[in-house]
């Protein structure tokens, strides 16, 4: 029978194991290993008939002395080394049972997303650790609805809620109302350490101050690269598989996908529901936060699914 490691293909799980303050372990391969002294999410091989989740914990159990009491799929991102191309499968390991220990003397180190004092990192690993500084919730501005006091005012209690990640998604605003809004934003925002991006349906330029660029589904379609450089971010929105594959394809930090729920911002859109939500993101390479009708509740069941959080226009106001 011709099996994905008859193709060359390693399929491989892998664990953030993540503390409610946000640090996540790496542990550092021991010798004897490919990549000896390269640091890594714990994890290994999937055996033939073992579920991604069993391999998991069976892994962690033998390389940490850990049993997995709560892991949410996240990501499936796919390397190609000299010696085997490898899917690697991502859990977030939130809750587990028993304290990690070196079972195989291997090094082991509690990290933080923006602030990884380990290296080197195996190769396959450097957009997994950019995704891991994602904030859970993405905010969206309505400003040219609700009026520019009352949109700051919501903008600033998401802020004081937590809310680390903003769009400016203001198309129709005059140029310097815009202006003088979106300076408002980064400097809130930036006060707290949270990132501001700017829609590409926008007219601010991209000296404006923002830290990225949100990409409409349209403008995702038209580019054949990403159009920011490495350090700024990028995201974009999708509703389909096309739209999907071409954000994976230009390489851009995350996505938005949706709508998902019924919502009255995109009355006429019809919601595609959790179960096709949980189908197109199935063993995608992004951080995918889910979009439409979104209440901060549905964060359990988003992340669940496999989305990295959700992303909210309104049920911002309710966080
Ligand atoms: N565990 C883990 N493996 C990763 C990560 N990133 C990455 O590219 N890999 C690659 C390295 C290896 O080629 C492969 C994992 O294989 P492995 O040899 O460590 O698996 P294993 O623990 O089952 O080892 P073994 O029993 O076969 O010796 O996946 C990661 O973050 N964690």
């Amino acid at each position: 029978m011709m099996t994905r490691e008859s193709f060359g293909i390693v399929d491989v799980a892998a664990a953030v194991i993540m503390q409610p303050d946000g640090r996540f372990l790496l542990t550092c391969r021991p010798e004897g290993k490919p990549y000896a002294g390269y640091w890594e999410f714990p994890g290994g091989k999937i055996e033939p008939g073992e579920s991604p989740l069993h391999a998991l914990d069976r892994e962690l159990q033998e390389e940490l002395g850990i049993q997995i009491l709560h892991a949410e799929p996240w990501i499936t991102r796919n390397f190609t080394y000299s010696h085997a191309t490898v899917c690697l499968h991502f859990f977030r390991v939130i809750r587990w049972q028993g304290m990690p220990q070196a079972r195989e003397h291997q090094q082991l180190a509690w990290q933080r997303p923006d602030q990884v004092t380990v290296s080197p990192m195996l190769p396959a690993n450097a957009p997994v650790l950019r995704a891991l500084i994602l904030p859970p919730v993405y905010a969206i501005t309505r400003a040219t609805e609700l009026g520019v006091p009352a949109a700051l005012q919501q903008i600033e209690l998401a802020l004081q809620h937590g809310v680390r990640l903003i769009q400016i998604r203001e198309k129709t605003m005059e140029k310097d109302v815009l202006q003088a809004f979106a300076e408002k934003i980064i400097s809130l925002a930036h006060g707290t350490g949270a990132y501001v991006l700017r829609n590409s349906d926008t007219i601010l330029p991209d000296t404006c101050g923002t830290d990225g660029i949100h990409l409409t589904a349209p403008q995702l379609m038209a580019l054949s690269s990403r159009p920011t450089s490495g350090d700024n971010w990028c995201g974009a929105s999708c509703h389909n598989s096309e739209e999907l594959y071409q954000a994976s394809l230009i390489g851009v930090d995350f996505v938005v996908l949706g709508p998902v729920l019924q919502t009255s911002s995109h009355a006429d859109a019809t919601p595609m529901g959790w179960r096709k939500f949980a189908d197109l993101i199935r063993d995608y390479p992004l951080p995918v936060y889910a979009l439409g009708g979104m209440e901060p509740d549905d964060q359990a069941i988003a992340r669940e699914l496999g989305a990295h959080g959700v992303a909210m226009i309104r049920g911002t106001s309710r966080l």
